[in-house]
Formats: C-alpha cells, structure tokens, sequence
C-alpha cells in the first residue's frame, strides 16, 4: 500500500492508498520540528482508531515547506523500511512537462495538481487550489504545466485585515447574504467573500482569453465549496485532487 503525504504551508495531510481507493485521510498541521518519531506515534494512534491494517511498502511526499521533508524522510525510512519519492526532486520523473522560465521554481503542489487534473480531464485546464495561498495553475493541450496565478489565501487576507487594523476582528470566511455589510464582520465578510469571487471570476476569464482555447477549470481545497455558492466558473470539484495525483506520479515512476 502507499503512503501519500502532501505538505502543504498550513496543514500536512497523509492517505492510504490501497490500489483502489483512499482508506483514509489524516491531517495534522505542519511543523518542520515534528520529528519522525512524533508523526509515528499520530499515525499509528488515528489508524489503530478508525481500525485499519496497512501494509505499507511505498511512499510520495510532496512539499510546498522544504525543511519538513527531512523529517517525513525518516518517518518512511525507519517505520516503513522504504526511500520515499520526493516530487520536485531530479529522481522523481513527471509524467507531463513543465515548461516555465529556466531555473525557476514552481511549487510541487501545483506540478501533482497538473499531473491529477490531466489524469482525470485531459489538457486545456484551469486548477484553482485554495490553500495557504490560492493558486491557479494552467495545463496546456497535451498536460504540460505552463504557470498560472498565486495570490494570497483567504484566511490569509483576513488575517492580514486583522492584524493590520486595530478595529478589524478575526473572522472566518463566510458567505455573506448581502453586499452592503451593515457591521464591522458583514462588511469585512462581504469584502473578502465578493472581493475572492471577483478575483475567481476575473483571473478564469483573463487566463481563458490569453490561452486562446476553451477550458475546463477544477476547484479543490477546502474552501472550494464555498466559493462555488458564489460562481459558476468551476466546472468540477474535486477533494482529493492532489491525493489523486500523488499516486499517478508513483505509479508512472514504478513503471519506469
Ligand atoms: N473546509 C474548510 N473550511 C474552512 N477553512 C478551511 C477548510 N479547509 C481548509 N481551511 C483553511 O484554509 C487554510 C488553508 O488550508 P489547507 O488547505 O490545509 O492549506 P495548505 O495546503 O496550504 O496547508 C487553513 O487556514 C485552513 O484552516
Ligand atoms: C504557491 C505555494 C506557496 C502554495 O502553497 P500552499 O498554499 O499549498 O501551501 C506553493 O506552491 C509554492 O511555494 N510555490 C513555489 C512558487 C511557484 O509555484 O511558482
Ligand atoms: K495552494
């Protein structure tokens, strides 16, 4: 069975993969001191409570917080007895192309979101990933990652907000009945929940125009569905996309 980590700047989340499906999804948040030892202890607690057996003989890590992978690395190495595929790194092959400026560093997130988004849907898409930051990344006809968008997250705004202004709560994001806010949370509220929807909105159309072909555009990350109640320019949602694409890129490197 695999092993699939995604490390993400906020949260780290691990799943089990059996061949055939997710037999579960654990999240904890990321924390670069977490030793292996700590993350053993968690894992093995939450899979002896949900009581599931796995054999694990293979892992994948992808990581947008370099320094966490030391630790993950020997997390596989001592309690699974295996060298984890790294993506990002020279040793771990893509199954599409990148092709952006040379020397660049593009997130791995975003390079197993193409890899999933190509998997399931073929070429010409747009993946809106909502995490720490909110990413857009654009998946030319034949599955290439070609770039795309990161703007600031929609927690991070309004912490921003917050921690900017003396005034300004913290508050979670909501979707908001009106407009005209007629409080200090329903105007901040409104601001990030139409504000995020105009930005949606507007960077889709932009990216649509400049690729010049019609796409499809797949949302993911835990604030996806909110943000679907405020526009129609999601064509799917789909929650475990990262997690999917994680296993098409160990299976293409078994194949090799
Ligand atoms: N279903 C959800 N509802 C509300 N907030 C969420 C949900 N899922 C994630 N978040 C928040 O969104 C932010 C980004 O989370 P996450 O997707 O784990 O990001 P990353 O992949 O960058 O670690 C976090 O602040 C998290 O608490
Ligand atoms: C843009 C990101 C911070 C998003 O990370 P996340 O929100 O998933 O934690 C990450 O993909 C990253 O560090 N990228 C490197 C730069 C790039 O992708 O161009
Ligand atoms: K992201």
């Amino acid at each position: 069975m695999l092993l699939a980590i995604d490390c993400g700047n906020t949260n780290t989340v691990f799943s089990i993969w059996d061949g055939q499906r997710f037999l579960c999804t654990l999240r904890t948040s990321t924390e670069h001191q977490r030793t292996a030892d700590q993350y053993f202890v968690w894992f093995s607690t939450l899979l002896n409570h949900f009581g599931i057996k796995a054999d694990i003989d293979g892992v994948i890590i992808s990581s947008t917080v370099p320094r966490v992978v030391f630790n993950l690395r020997v997390f596989s190495d001592r309690y699974f007895g295996c060298r984890p595929l790294v993506v990002g790194k020279p040793e771990c092959r893509l199954p599409v192309d990148v092709r952006v400026d040379a020397g660049t560093q593009v997130g791995p997130d975003r390079l197993v979101n193409t890899v999933a988004g190509y998997d399931l849907y073929g070429g010409d898409l747009i993946i809106v990933d909502f995490g720490t930051a909110t990413t857009f990344d654009v998946v030319d006809t034949d599955g290439a990652y070609i770039g795309g968008v990161i703007a600031p997250g929609v927690n991070l705004s309004l912490q921003a907000l917050h921690e900017a202004a003396a005034a300004l709560p913290h508050i979670d994001v909501t979707k908001p009945e009106r407009v005209i806010g007629t409080n200090t949370v329903d105007c901040m509220q409104s601001g990030v929940f139409w504000g995020y929807v105009g930005l949606i909105n507007g960077i889709c159309e932009r990216i649509k125009a400049e690729h010049g072909r019609t796409m499809k555009v797949i949302a993911t990350g835990g604030l996806a569905p909110l943000f679907q109640q405020g526009t129609d320019m999601f064509d799917m949602f789909e929650d475990k996309l990262t997690m999917h694409g994680l296993t098409v890129i160990f299976e293409h490197n078994k194949e090799g």
